[in-house]
């Protein structure tokens, strides 16, 4: 049995279907991402799972207990930790009181060590608080009472990237203990770093769950590069290849400085390429090789270009379906 087990989960805000009709498992020890835009049900499905919101249709179970059990969900949250979006604090206390009563209710056996980690002023009181460090006492009180498994509402956001990355690295570290984390995000990168799976949410909908690196895989390589030279449309062509763009610069007045990088004493000719590459990283560097570079940046296809390419239709039909060349 999954940690969490969603089966045809729907709730309906009125005419609004916040979530409907999703189903996945979560499995012990995975760090699981739920990803979506704005809006797509992320936070309504984990309140709903939390026993926080009554679904209008399927069931959930987290650690066993049916979500709409209230006695069986609060013996289950002794050992689940949650991390809500903007997290609501006592904005009168000190972040050392709201420790001591999560502490005192929940136990707090891996406090001093979190505190070392993430190191909110304890101190000041919360209204005092930046949202970051908000935001690390929040991380601080989901993980004390050392729980099985760990839900977190968007917990990154607020945070620097230095502090993330330290986030990134704990997250790992907890699932290397056995711990199952379940996060939101609509922040693809993000996930990307410490996530084993991930569905992805839409309009309420479940659009795909897979292993990150397939989806990673699918979504491909965005590639910018300036070549010294006039290159031609066709030099990029082929399957693999998405979304291409290329400007050709000429330095028609022999004025060098107008295009950085391009040096020498003949009049400069660059070609910026942008594209989306799907293929074998291999022959997408043996086809750079033909060129003589300036300038090269490969990185990830952002989660909006996943979203574009997959299931950028408003009617959530992806291009795959609607058969557009481009794919
Ligand atoms: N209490 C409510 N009453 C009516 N509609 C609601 C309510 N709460 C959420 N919704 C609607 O349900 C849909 C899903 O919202 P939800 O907050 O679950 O999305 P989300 O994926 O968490 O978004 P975000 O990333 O912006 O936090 C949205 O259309 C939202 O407007």
């Amino acid at each position: 049995m999954g940690v969490i087990e969603v089966s045809d989960l729907s709730k309906h805000y009125g005419d609004v279907r916040a979530v409907d009709g999703v189903s996945f498992t979560v499995d012990a020890g995975e760090v699981f991402g739920f990803l979506g835009p704005n809006g797509a049900g992320k936070t309504t499905t984990i309140r709903t799972l939390l026993g926080f919101l009554e679904p209008t249709d399927g069931s959930g179970t987290v650690l066993g207990s049916d979500c709409t059990d209230e006695p069986a969900m609060i013996e289950a949250k002794r050992s689940i930790g949650y991390l809500p979006a903007n997290p609501a604090f006592e904005e009168s206390a000190t972040g050392r009181e709201i420790l001591d009563l999560h502490g005192s209710i929940k136990g707090e056996s891996r406090r001093a060590e979190l505190l070392e980690l993430f190191d909110p002023p304890l101190d000041r009181r919360v209204r005092e608080y930046s949202s970051g460090n908000k935001q690390k006492l929040g991380i601080i009180q989901s993980f004390m009472h050392d729980p099985e498994l760990v839900v977190m509402d968007e917990p990154t956001s607020g945070l620097d990237p230095l502090m993330q990355q330290r986030f990134n690295e704990f997250v790992r570290e907890e699932r290397d203990r056995g711990t199952t984390v379940f996060f939101s995000s609509h922040v693809l990168s993000e996930v990307r770093r410490v996530c084993d799976r991930v569905a992805i949410l839409r309009n309420g909908k479940l659009v795909t769950t897979e292993k990150i690196e397939s989806l990673l895989d699918r979504s491909g390589k965005f590639v910018h590069a300036r070549i010294r030279g006039r290159v031609g449309a066709d030099a990029f062509d082929g399957s693999a290849v998405h979304d291409l763009e290329r400007v050709v610069v000429d330095d028609e007045d022999g004025d060098r400085d107008a295009i950085d990088g391009a040096d020498g004493g003949e009049l400069a000719t660059v070609t910026e390429v942008r594209f989306t590459y799907t293929g074998d990283v291999n022959d997408l560097l043996t086809s750079l090789a033909n060129h003589d570079l300036l300038d090269l940046d490969i990185e990830e296809a952002p989660l909006e270009e996943v979203f574009m390419r997959f299931y950028g239709a408003e009617d959530g039909s992806t291009a795959e379906e609607r058969g557009d060349a481009d794919v």
